[in-house]
């Protein structure tokens, strides 16, 4: 398989041929696709943009709506807080959420308490709108922004329709049915996640250099839009950290436990962070802005190891206890 360029360890695929050419065009991204996943777990999509999904003009005014929004005053936002691992949405304060591979309770407070992840965050859901029973856990809209609400609903569906031209690419590259995992993944449990990672003087990063401490995410694939500032680092197989510097035009696209989970360890979540930027001799590190959307499959969907590669290695599990757990873990509840 010959990939012709990266950022760091993470290769560049030209997304467009799957969405729009021919059969054989089709595949053949597919396999380059699958094999990136397979080697490194992330890869960068370019010519990703398509009328269904995700458009360029959408990306650059998620990240607009999202800096109004962290500008807003910290009563505001607080008012907005982010509750429980069932919920998942709302805002989050600096130093509230540590990501990280520590799973004992002691372990994660200490961190939290003396690493803080440098970044505040607002995560959105699903907006239910048909009646009680479909609004089990309501999003957290800012009063004062009606048109955050009004945009950010269309982009998380938009989001959600290039989560399944992506699932659909890896079923292709896995050979498994074009529209293997669609039914899987249509309850569209994911998570829209707007990052604010605050200018830092000296002294802070003296402190904690960790914008996002070492971790790997939990769900199918993310999905990252980020600005050219820079910090994103990806583990390689030594254990190394590699920067995956921005390509503009790109997405960046990584695996989550759960599809290494279904896919019995033949794609790779991997491990990744992000890091304070060199401040160039300037007193503050630069402000850093980055969207992830976590895509999950539905909540009530069993992730059981998928039949024809190989021995399974792990028990089936419930997706809901799953991903309550692992956001109870980083939340400290
Ligand atoms: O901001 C980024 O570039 C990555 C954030 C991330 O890895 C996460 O929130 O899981
Ligand atoms: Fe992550």
């Amino acid at each position: 398989m010959q990939i012709t360029a990266t950022s760091g360890i993470v290769p560049i695929v030209d997304f467009q041929p799957f969405l729009t050419g021919s059969p054989e065009e089709k595949q053949a991204t597919a396999v380059e696709l699958v094999h990136a996943l397979k080697d490194v777990g992330f890869v960068m999509l370019k010519d990703f943009y398509s009328e269904q999904g995700v458009s360029e003009a959408q990306v650059e005014d998620a990240f607009e709506h999202s800096r109004r929004f962290f500008a807003l005053s910290a009563e505001e936002k607080d008012a907005l807080a982010w509750t429980t691992p069932e919920a998942s949405r709302g805002y989050v304060s600096q130093g509230r959420e540590r990501v990280t591979q520590a799973t004992s309770k002691d372990d994660i407070a200490q961190l939290r308490a003396q690493a803080p992840d440098l970044k505040e965050s607002m995560e959105i859901g699903k907006d239910y709108q048909e009646g009680p029973e479909d609004s089990p856990h309501p999003n957290r809209w800012p009063e004062s922004l009606p048109e955050f609400k009004a945009f950010m609903n269309p982009f998380f569906y938009s989001c959600h329709i290039l989560q399944v031209q992506v699932m659909s690419a890896i079923a292709c590259g896995l050979s498994l049915p074009p529209n293997y995992f669609d039914q899987k993944v249509a309850q569209q449990s994911h998570n829209l996640r707007l990052l604010n990672y605050p200018p830092v003087t000296q002294a802070e990063a003296s402190k904690s250099d960790s914008r996002a401490g070492a971790h790997s995410d939990y769900g199918t694939v993310t999905l990252l839009f980020q600005d050219d500032v820079g910090g994103l680092e990806v583990q390689d197989k030594e254990g190394k950290f590699v920067p995956a510097k921005p390509v503009p035009g790109t997405v960046v696209i990584n695996v989550g436990d759960l599809l290494q989970q279904w896919t019995n360890d033949i794609l790779k979540s991997t491990i990744h962070r992000v890091v304070l930027p060199d401040t160039k001799g300037s007193a503050l590190t630069p402000q850093r802005n980055s969207i992830a959307f976590f895509g999950n499959p539905s909540l009530r969907e069993v992730i059981t190891c998928i039949p024809g590669l190989g021995e399974p290695k792990y028990a089936p599990v419930l997706c809901e206890d799953y991903l309550v757990r692992r956001l109870g873990e980083t939340f400290g509840v």
